[in-house]
This record gives C-alpha cells, structure tokens and sequence, in this order.
C-alpha cells in the first residue's frame, strides 16, 4: 500500500497523545476516526491497525530505532518509519511498505534497524516488549509458561459477540449477521466469534440489544455462579455491566439482581445497557463504604466478585496498560482484593454461593487470594472449583474464577 503523508502524520499524533498525554489508545483512536469522516475503509484500518501494532510493540520498536533510553518525545514519525522496516519480518502476512523520501525519516537507517531487529530477537523483554519489572514479576509468578502467555497476549484478539437470549438466540444471530462472517465456539453456548474486525457497535442489532462483545473467557464467568430460576444474585463489583447483562440472561427474566460499584457513572451506563438488552429485574447501589455491604448481609443466593484487578489478562485488548500499569499499583489492587473478599462474602446466604473473578494471569491477584480466604474462614466458606482460561492454551483472554459455597 502506497504510504499517505497525512495517515502517517495522524498515527504519529495519535502516539503522542498516547504516550506524552497519557490518553487511552482505544479512545484515541475512536475521536480520530470520529473527525476524519472522508477517511475511506482502507485508511481507517491503516490507523487503527498501524497504532495499536506500535503500542503493543512499542519496546521492541524504540529498541530498533535506538530511543529505548529516550523516554519523552521518542520522535514519534521515526518511530513509525521503523515499525514499517520491520513489521514484514515481525508480523505474519503483513503488507511490506516502501518507505518514501520523506525528510522526518532522514536519519532513519534501514540497516541499523534491521540489524538491531535481529538482536532484540534474542531478549524475550524487548521481543515481547514488556517493561523489565513486569517480565519479572510474570516469570516469577508463571515461571516457563510465561514465554508462551507473552506471545499470546501480544496477539490480538478477534471480537467476540454473546448472543442477548432475553431477545434471540446464538442461530437466529448467526443468520442475521451472516454465516461467513462469524464462527462457533465450542463449549461456549452463547458466543459467536467475528471472522474480521469491525464496529458492529454501529449495527442496528447491535442497538437493539441483540448481542453484547464479550470475550469468550469472560462468558464463562456468570455460568460459574450456578444461578437457578427466581435467585437473588448481588454482583458487587458490576461496572458497566457487561457480566451483570449475561447474569440477566441465565435468570431469564426471574428474580433479582442487585448490581454495585464505587463508580456512579459506571452503573449509570449498567442501566442504560440493560434496558437496551430488555433485562428488567435488575437494580443498582452506589456503594458508600462498608455499611453498604452490611445492610445487606446475608441475602443473595449467588454472589459475583469481578474484582478490579491489573488486567494482565486482556492485554490483548489493551496493549497500553503494559506501559500504563506501575508495580505499585499491583501491590495497591491485591490489598483492594482482599479487602472485597474478605468483607463482601458476608452478603451471601448460608448454603449460597460466591464467584471470585479477575482478569488477570498471576497466581498472586487469584488463586493466592483464594486460598488466603478460604484459609482464613475454613468454618464458613468452602472451595467448589476453580477454573483458568489461558491466552496461550485457549486462545481466550486470560481470566480467573474460583466458585465457593458458605456452609
Ligand atoms: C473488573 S471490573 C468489573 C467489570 C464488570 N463486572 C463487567 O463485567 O463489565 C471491576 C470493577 O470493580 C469496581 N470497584 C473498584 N473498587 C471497588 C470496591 N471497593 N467495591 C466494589 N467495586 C469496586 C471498579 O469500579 C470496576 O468497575
């Protein structure tokens, strides 16, 4: 593909308002797509594609380009130049692009970063482009199987979709999208897989809550709470929705959910998102401290703890978080986590049950949680099962879920 000056120019600011501004890449990308409506198909890929690839190998490039120490103002177009020198030796079936005379890419030399391409080959730090502290952390906690995780969370990730069955069901969504576009997921009832990329937030099935993306690992999350017809269900740490949505799903319209966050605006979108998908037994509660939680002791049948977590799971998804996530912040969501668990298990009835979920590969955010609780409290809770899905293995993104039930 012929390379446009004014393309190149808008994925270079894009990666400054990523790594100098500190923006989310996802909303980036959307608000430049949103102001250059004459962008046809094509271009609009280009974009997006070229700077989530630069994100997700945003260590390796800044090696090849030698500004692995320039940590300000890289020199974003030089970094542009040099993901194009090597993209078609580092990404399968990738376009190979001739690089234009153009002055930004002056001192940009081709051989040098070829030669360095093949150095950084043999350092899984700078390959995988992870900070040092996270490579550390990941193959202290995951040991070998770090290698393998790695390379699979730096794959991206095609959509996945759940069928609402409130409203259809995963055939009759697979006729209306068309059979060539999506595929099956075995074991997974509800989830179809889109063959391509592609905003099917703007379809008009999409606005009539017919389906919901969901990722395949995250699907198995509301089925592992057990949920009979006419339960009471809390999911206390319910953000957007998106599990709350499935919860409603399985309930099929019979008794309740009460769905809680810290975040106010996030359980405002919870709403809206549950009307469009017809739920109507669903409630939501700010909470506000810890007599929130106790007002309620005792009461759900099932009880859903998709804690906050560093979300090393769905780095496929949000390749920015690998520069955006601090040790210390590790440190600050495993105390939050326990915090959750250890407090909010009081809200489930004798005899119910209780999912702990995260998003998040390491053993320390998940099972060490667990078995910490269940240590802690072994007159009251027991372990039914617990379950991993792996990027590696799977091919899902990587989520935890542990299923205990209160004597
Ligand atoms: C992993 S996200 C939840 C995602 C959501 N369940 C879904 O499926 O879309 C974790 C949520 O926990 C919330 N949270 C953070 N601290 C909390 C706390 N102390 N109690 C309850 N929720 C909390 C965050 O605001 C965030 O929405």
């Amino acid at each position: 593909m012929k390379l446009h000056r004014g393309l190149v120019a808008a994925v270079a600011d894009a990666l400054q308002s990523i790594f100098v501004q500190n923006r989310q890449a996802d909303r980036v990308v959307e608000q430049l797509l949103k102001s250059n409506k004459k962008w046809g198909a094509r271009d609009r890929a280009f974009l997006a594609e070229h700077v989530y690839d630069i994100v997700r190998w945003w260590r390796l490039i800044k090696y090849v380009s030698e500004k692995e120490h320039v940590s300000d103002q890289p020199g974003f177009w030089e970094i542009v130049g040099a993901w194009l020198i090597i993209k078609p030796l580092h990404l399968q079936n990738a376009e190979a692009n001739q690089l234009p005379d153009w002055s930004e890419w002056m001192y940009l030399r081709q051989d040098v970063v070829l030669a360095r391409y093949q150095d950084a080959l043999a350092i899984r730090k700078i390959a995988g482009s992870v900070p040092d502290w996270l490579d550390e952390v990941c193959s202290r906690e995951l040991g070998d199987a770090w290698d393998d995780e790695l390379a699979a969370l730096n794959r991206p990730a095609l959509p996945v979709l759940r069928a609402n069955t409130l409203k259809t069901t995963r055939d009759q969504l697979a006729d209306l999208l068309g059979h060539e576009q999506v595929e099956l997921l075995p074991g997974l009832p509800d989830a179809l897989v889109l063959k391509k990329r592609q905003n099917v937030q703007q379809l008009e099935s999409y606005q009539q809550g017919l389906f919901e993306v969901q990722d395949a690992g995250s699907q198995l999350i509301a089925p592992y709470l057990d949920i009979q017809p006419g339960m009471s269900v809390i999911d206390a740490c319910a953000g957007a929705g998106g599990k709350t949505l499935h919860i409603g799903a399985l309930l099929r319209q019979t008794g309740s959910v009460l769905s809680m966050d810290v975040e106010p605006f996030k359980l405002a979108e919870l709403t809206k998102r549950a009307a469009r998908s017809g739920m109507t037994n669903v409630e939501t509660i700010v909470i506000q401290g810890l007599d929130s939680i106790k007002n309620l002791a005792g009461t759900a049948d099932r009880l859903l703890l998709d804690v906050p977590c560093s979300g090393l799971g769905v780095l496929r998804r949000n390749p920015d978080s690998k520069w955006k996530l601090k040790p210390a912040f590790l440190d600050q969501i495993r105390k939050i986590q326990w915090d959750i668990l250890s407090n909010y298990a009081a809200m489930v009835k004798k005899g119910g049950k209780m999912v702990y979920a995260t998003c998040s590969i390491l053993p320390s955010e998940s099972e060490e949680q667990v078995q910490r609780f269940l240590k802690s409290f072994p007159d009251e809770w027991t372990l039914i099962s617990e379950q991993r899905t792996s990027p590696a293995r799977d091919g899902f993104d990587g989520f935890y879920m542990a299923l205990m039930q209160r004597k």
